[in-house]
This record gives structure tokens, C-alpha cells and sequence, in this order.
């Protein structure tokens, strides 16, 4: 057996088991609303229930406010033309509308029906989807042949006041013309002059020329052929929608139509594209091989044939995916929240732009981090975002809402920058809770030196803040390892222009940097030697000197290595009488809200005064985040019962908390549960000063809050903003090695704020 006949069977046997277990089929209905009680079920069901229907009886709108409706698309099909498959029955279809409802959940937060329906008479097909209006706020016809499927979009369309969307039409329209826009950029081709020979006149084929078309590719220059060859005036058996397309030629075969082509549309079936027919296409050809699942020619033989070429399938295990997942569940997004009555023209277009335009700007962070190893810079191997790309979301909703609010199809008109803040919280957890960081961070525009600048996470941190002009980035590292990196991952930055590069081997400031050092440290062992030494290997050493040189106003380091030895270089260079390290604190994103713990790194086991200076600090930092702080002391100690050394060091923090008047709450100390439960604690402790849950929690060592940190990363799926260093006046944070990208942007942005407000 050859080596790609053990992969198909390898990946058949993953498929189907993927399919059945642990249960089979791809998706389940949750409920969304608490079922557990007597009264939850007199609300959920009679007779609570009834209030809801008769509140949609007296206004049929409000289905959107009381069911799911306005979130519940319909992914409708008969199976006629399902895949490059064919017309393998509704039946048979099940698993890809399964997998289409499975994507609008997962990259728009879309709920999906998939109904697959035995009928194969198009206006008996439409009818029955027109009647299930009252059910679906938008509906999503899928591989429905052609010309059937323009004849259901037709009538369903003219009937419903919901969007109606055939996906194989214009979502694949969409996104094969945002490649195409792209394509002919790094191809150097004009859209006016470019010959086209697309091959497959259905749903898609038709529809990707129609856009095209609108693109500026001129009809005279497209040959359209089916199964029958090309499709000429001559011929009399065309559906009106491919004879639009018919031109006056001699030219019958697919060589004829590819003779000089520009560029190969191929929505048709597998394999009908050979070598020796790409060779007969014009220089640097662009072929879009597009049928799933296996396209009209694999690329690494249509590259044998055109080293130049430009490749794009509709599979995901090769660059430039051209598939509809890039637009299907974002478009409906949009439409669905501005409560759009249909999909129009200029939905589309905005929608072709915001595709087309992500794959020319830098790549997200995130999605640099989903595709490791490969180079998301725009060219040939990169004309369109990758499906994984965070992206998507916010920036192609955003713009499908706008459209349909300009050109008067939405009912509902919001608020564009809150809608595109609400849709940058749905990817990015952080960016709701980091929102008022951000703004103090644009406010006071600051330097920070990040110690490891040849890490490629802080290098796309580093773009990020560049692009989002949040802070101005430094970077210690090798220009040429810096260089060769930014290039590699594609991104855009350069050294001198937009940040910058500090080359810890040769730089004009050596001398001065180690002299300094040495002065600070000359009475604690160090020689000038072994200044020197340190000043030209141990890069959180000079990025602490830039700051107290006042060449940069914070420092970030921390990628690789051991917290404290970090920490070590920082307080030698930048302790003094007022800044000092009084804790770490660590923000932790859950799904049922933010909550802070500390310390997770400075006083391995701190004494009463430095707990209540923690506290007190993480109050002030707490409230950073426009949170207001509840701090509960935690211990294996609860209200005096136990004689521990935590207990007695939290009760002795207590007693200095309570000193002075403090403007947060406070209490303790008491176990985590106790915490976090307002009815155990009032039982155990009535009337303590702490109001409902606690949101901060300071423990008496670190081992306990770095357990608590890793537990909640680990097993509840947290997010972790932090640890931010409290105590040294933002002028310096210690990472640890698993911070992500997203994560080193917060921590700058919290770095980037003004010394005085936040110690
Ligand atoms: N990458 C993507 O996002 C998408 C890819 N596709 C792919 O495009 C293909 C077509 O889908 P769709 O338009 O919905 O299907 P349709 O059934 O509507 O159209 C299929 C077209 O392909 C033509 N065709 C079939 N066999 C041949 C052949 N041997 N030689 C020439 N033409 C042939 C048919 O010709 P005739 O008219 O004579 O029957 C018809 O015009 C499928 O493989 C599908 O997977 C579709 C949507 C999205
Ligand atoms: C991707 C898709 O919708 C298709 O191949 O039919
Ligand atoms: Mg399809």
C-alpha cells in the first residue's frame, strides 16, 4: 500500500471515530437557564411559561426577547450536492450540517438546528422552509444542487422577513473573492485584464463569477465550463444562470479554456485538474482548486507543474484555505445583531473587505500562536486569514452590522463601538476587564523595556503595542536574531523606525551601564569585573539599568526562567526608600468572573506587617480594574481556631489592618469556602465586615497562592492577568515563562500607567 493510501485510511478510521465517540454525532442542547427546583420548573414550563407566549401573542417581536430565537440560525439542506460528494441524500448529509452547526457555535456563538429534509422539488422544499420562520432568527441553506438552489433561495428569500443565505453561493463567493483580491495584489495581475477559466457552473461556480465580476473582471474574459465542457452560445441545454455566462467561441475543452488562463476557479469534483493542464496557463498562475474534499488538483502538484503559482483549496491541512467557515458564522453574526431582515450586497462587499484586509495586516498574536511554525506574512502561501484567527469575529461582524445599518435593512440600530467592544470580549476573555488599563496605558504614553526582546511573544507583543499605540516597546536582544525572527513570523516592526533595539553584545551605553551598576552594588560583592560580566549576559540586568537610567519608564522580563532570580536584579537596581517589592498578584479570568490572589511569588512565608502591606497594596491594584476589592485573609485557620503559624500571622494582619480607617473591606481569617461563600461564612461568623463573596484573596505563604493560581489556570480554565508586581511603581514586572502573548500586552498595558497613582 502507498504511504497516502495509509494516511486516507489512518485519517478515515480518526474521522469515524471522532464522529462516534464518546457520543455520537458533533453537538447536544444545554439549557441556559437554571432547572433544579419546584419554582425554577413553574417558571421554565406552566404555568410560567404561558406569561412568555402571551407576551409574543400581543407582539411577535418580542420572540427575540423571551426564546432563543434572535441567536438560532437553521442549517437547512436536502443533500443534493453535498460537498464534491454529490447528491448523496439528506441523510447522508447529516455529519457536515452537524459540522456547519458546530462552527457557527464555535467561532460566532451561533445556536444551530440542522435540518436535513427529504424532498427533492425545490418549491416544495422552499415552502417548507418559509414555514419555519417563527422558529429561526436567520436561515443557512447548504448543498442544495444547483440550479434547484437558486429557485428555494429565490422564493424563501421573497417570502421571509429573515436573512436567507445560501452558503455555497455566497459564502464561498465571498471568501473565494477576498483570496482573489489578495491573490492578484501578490501576483502583480489587474482584475480588468486577468483570464479566467472556472470549472463547475453550480451554486458556487456561478456565484464566485457573479462577484468577481462585481470585482472588476470583465465577463468577456471568464470560461465557464460543466460537465458537458465549456459553456458557449452554441450550446442549448444551459439553465439561465450558466447561460448568462455562454460566450461565442470554438473553444470546447478544459485545455482550450486554460490556454493563457490567469486564474483556475475549480468548484466541481476531484482530480480534473492535471499537471500538464496547469502547464498550459499563463506565468504565475492563481489556482483555486476548491472542491472538497478533494480539491480539482492536490498542490504540491499543481506547484510541480507552476513553481509560481499560487495555490488555494478548500481544505485546512494546506496554506490558503478558501473555505466559507471564514465567513458564514461572522456574517450572520453581524446580521443577526442588528437584527437584519436580509443579507444584501452590501453586507457581502463589506464582508469581502474585512476578509481580505486581515490577511494584509499583521497576524493576530493568538492566531501566531494556533498556527506555530508557520509564516502568516501576506503572500503567496498567506492570501487569507486562517479560520482560527480571533479575528474574524470582531472585525467582519462589526462590519456586516455597520452595513446593513447604512444601507437600511436593520432593524435594530446599536451602538457600533460598543457592539465592537462586546465582540473583542467574546475572543479576547481579557479585554473587558482590561478595558480601563488600556485607556489609563493610551493616556501616558511610556517606554518599557521588555529583558528577553529575542522571544517571539514579546516580539508580537511588541507589534501589537506598536499597532495599538498602548506604549513604546524596547527591546534588548541581537539585531540579527531580532531580525531574522520579526521576518520569519511576518510581522512588521523594524528596529529604529518602531522600536527600539538595545544589542546587549555591543552597545554605546556599555560602559556607562556597568560603571553604574558596579556603583550600586560595589558594597554588596560585586567587582567591576563581575559587573561587567553581568552587564553583558544577564539582559533583566540591563533592562532594570535602562530604567534606572531613566532611558525606559518600566521593565518586563520573566519569558524563561525562575521568578526570584529575576526579581533579585530588579530590587538590587531598583529598590529604594520608597519602592520596594510588597507582593505579587495574580488576576485570574473565570467564567463566573474575575478573581485576585496573592501573593504568589515575593514573601515565601511574609510576617503580619508585610500580609497587611499585600493587602493593602492589592486593594489599590484591584481597583485598577474599575473592580471594588473584597479581600478575604485566607488560612488553614478560621476565626482564631486554630493555633497555626498562618493563622497567627493573618489575625496578626488583621490587627494592623484595623490600626486605621481602610476604604475596602476586609476579614479573616477564615478558610477559601468561607471566602467565597457569604451563607457559610454568615454561619460560621455572623456579622463579619466582608460583604458577599470575596474577589481577592490573600493567603499567608506562597506556596498556598500559587497553588490556588495554578489550580484555577489548570482546572477551571483560567485566564491569568499578572502577576503584577505591587510595590515597585510599575516600573517593573516579572512574568512567568507560561505568559502568552495576550498575556505580556496586559501586563504592559498595566506597566504603562503613571508611577504615582499605582504603586
Ligand atoms: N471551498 C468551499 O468553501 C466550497 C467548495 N465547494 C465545492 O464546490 C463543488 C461544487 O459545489 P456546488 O456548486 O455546491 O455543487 P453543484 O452541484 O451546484 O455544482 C457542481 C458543478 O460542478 C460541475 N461538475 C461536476 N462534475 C464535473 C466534471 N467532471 N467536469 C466538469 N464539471 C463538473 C457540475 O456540472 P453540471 O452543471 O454539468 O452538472 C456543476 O456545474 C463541491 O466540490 C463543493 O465541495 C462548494 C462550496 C464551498
Ligand atoms: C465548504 C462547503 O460548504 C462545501 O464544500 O460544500
Ligand atoms: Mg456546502
Amino acid at each position: 500500500m502507498t504511504s497516502s493510501g495509509r494516511d486516507d485510511d489512518k485519517l478515515r478510521e480518526r474521522a469515524l471515530y471522532y464522529h462516534e465517540y464518546p457520543k455520537p454525532g458533533k453537538l447536544e442542547i444545554r439549557p441556559t437557564k437554571p432547572m433544579a427546583t419546584g419554582r425554577d420548573l413553574s417558571l421554565a414550563y406552566s404555568p410560567g411559561v404561558a406569561e412568555a407566549c402571551l407576551e409574543i401573542d400581543r407582539n411577535p417581536a418580542e420572540a427575540a426577547r423571551y426564546t432563543a430565537k434572535g441567536n438560532l440560525v437553521a442549517v437547512i439542506t436536502n443533500g443534493s450536492a453535498v460537498l464534491g460528494l454529490g447528491n448523496i441524500g439528506a441523510q447522508a448529509s447529516k455529519p457536515v450540517m452537524e459540522g456547519k452547526a458546530v462552527l457557527f457555535k464555535k467561532f460566532a456563538g451561533i445556536d444551530c438546528f440542522d435540518i436535513e429534509v427529504n424532498e427533492d422539488d425545490p418549491e416544495a422544499l422552499a415552502d417548507l422552509v418559509c414555514r419555519l420562520e417563527p422558529t429561526f432568527g436567520a436561515i443557512n441553506l447548504e448543498d442544495i444542487k444547483a440550479p434547484d438552489c437558486f429557485v428555494v433561495e429565490r422564493i424563501c428569500r421573497e417570502r421571509m422577513n429573515i436573512p436567507v443565505f445560501h452558503d455555497d453561493q455566497h459564502g464561498t463567493a465571498i471568501v473565494a473573492a477576498a483570496a482573489a483580491y489578495n491573490a492578484l495584489i501578490v501576483a502583480g495581475k489587474s482584475v480588468e485584464t486577468i483570464r479566467v477559466a472556472a470549472l463547475g457552473a453550480g451554486a458556487a461556480g456561478i456565484a464566485c463569477l457573479k462577484m468577481l465580476m462585481v470585482m472588476g473582471v470583465k465577463h468577456e474574459n471568464i470560461l465557464m465550463l460543466d460537465s458537458k465542457g465549456v459553456v458557449h452560445t452554441g450550446r442549448n441545454d444551459l439553465s439561465p444562470e450558466k447561460a448568462e455566462f455562454a460566450q461565442d467561441t470554438d473553444k470546447r475543452s478544459i485545455e482550450d479554456a486554460l490556454s493563457g488562463a490567469d486564474l483556475f476557479l475549480g468548484v466541481s469534483g476531484p482530480g480534473l485538474l492535471t499537471g500538464e493542464m496547469v502547464k498550459l496557463m499563463a506565468k504565475d498562475p492563481i489556482i483555486f482548486a476548491l472542491a472538497n474534499p478533494t480539491p480539482e488538483i492536490m498542490p504540491d502538484v499543481a506547484r510541480e507543474a507552476s513553481p509560481g503559482a499560487l495555490i488555494a483549496t478548500g481544505r485546512s491541512d494546506y496554506p490558503n484555505q478558501v473555505n466559507n467557515v471564514l465567513c458564514f458564522p461572522f456574517i450572520f453574526r453581524g446580521a443577526l445583531d442588528v437584527g437584519a431582515t436580509e443579507i444584501n450586497d452590501e453586507m457581502k462587499m463589506a464582508c469581502v473587505e474585512a476578509i481580505a484586509g486581515l490577511a494584509r495586516a499583521t497576524a493576530s498574536a493568538e492566531v501566531g500562536q494556533a498556527y506555530r511554525g508557520e509564516t502568516l506574512k501576506f503572500g503567496l502561501d498567506y492570501l487569507i486569514p486562517k479560520p482560527f484567527d480571533p479575528r474574524l469575529l470582531p472585525t467582519i461582524a462589526l462590519a456586516v452590522a455597520k452595513a446593513a445599518m447604512d444601507s437600511g435593512v436593520a432593524t435594530r440600530h446599536i451602538d457600533l463601538d460598543a457592539y465592537g467592544a462586546q465582540l473583542q470580549a467574546q475572543v479576547f476573555r481579557s479585554s473587558m476587564i482590561m478595558r480601563p488599563v488600556f485607556d489609563a496605558a493610551r493616556a501616558s504614553t511610556r517606554r518599557i523595556v521588555f529583558a528577553e526582546g529575542e522571544d517571539e511573544r514579546v516580539m508580537r507583543a511588541a507589534q501589537a503595542m506598536v499597532e495599538e499605540a498602548v506604549d513604546t516597546p524596547i527591546l534588548i536582544g541581537r539585531p540579527e536574531v531580532v531580525e531574522m525572527r520579526l521576518d520569519r513570523m511576518g510581522l512588521k516592526i523594524r528596529p529604529g523606525a518602531d522600536f527600539e533595539l538595545v544589542n546587549p553584545e555591543s552597545d554605546a551605553r556599555f560602559r556607562d551601564y556597568w560603571s553604574r551598576y558596579h556603583q550600586i552594588m560595589r558594597r554588596k560583592g560585586v567587582t567591576p569585573d563581575l559587573a561587567k560580566a553581568i552587564i553583558r549576559t544577564n539582559t533583566t540586568a540591563i533592562a532594570a539599568m535602562a530604567v534606572e537610567r531613566g532611558e525606559a519608564d518600566s521593565m518586563i522580563c520573566g519569558t524563561f526562567g525562575e521568578y526570584r532570580w529575576h526579581l533579585n536584579y530588579v530590587t538590587q537596581v531598583l529598590e529604594n526608600t520608597e519602592l520596594h517589592p510588597i507582593g505579587a498578584l495574580s488576576l485570574i479570568l473565570l467564567d463566573r468572573g474575575p478573581i485576585f490572589v496573592a501573593d504568589t511569588h515575593i514573601h515565601i512565608e511574609p510576617e503580619a506587617e508585610q500580609i497587611a502591606e499585600t493587602v493593602i497594596a492589592a486593594a489599590r491594584h484591584v481597583r485598577r480594574f474599575g473592580v471594588t476589592p473584597k479581600i478575604a485573609l485566607c488560612s488553614g485557620s478560621q476565626f482564631g481556631n486554630l493555633d497555626s503559624r498562618s493563622g497567627r500571622v493573618m489575625r496578626g494582619a488583621l490587627e494592623i489592618l484595623d490600626t486605621r480607617s481602610r476604604d475596602f473591606e476586609y476579614e479573616g481569617e477564615m478558610h477559601t469556602d468561607a471566602a467565597l461563600d457569604p451563607d457559610l461564612r454568615e454561619r460560621l461568623f455572623p456579622d463579619g465586615r466582608l460583604s458577599g463573596k470575596a474577589n481577592v484573596l490573600v493567603y499567608a505563604n506562597t506556596d498556598a497562592a500559587g497553588a490556588t493560581r495554578n489550580v484555577l489556570k489548570s482546572l477551571a480554565d483560567g485566564l491569568e492577568v499578572g502577576p503584577i508586581l505591587m510595590g515597585m511603581g510599575n516600573r517593573a514586572h516579572i512574568v512567568t515563562p507560561s505568559i502568552t502573548v495576550r498575556g505580556l500586552l496586559n501586563i504592559s498595558a498595566l506597566a504603562g500607567t503613571t508611577v504615582s497613582t499605582y504603586g
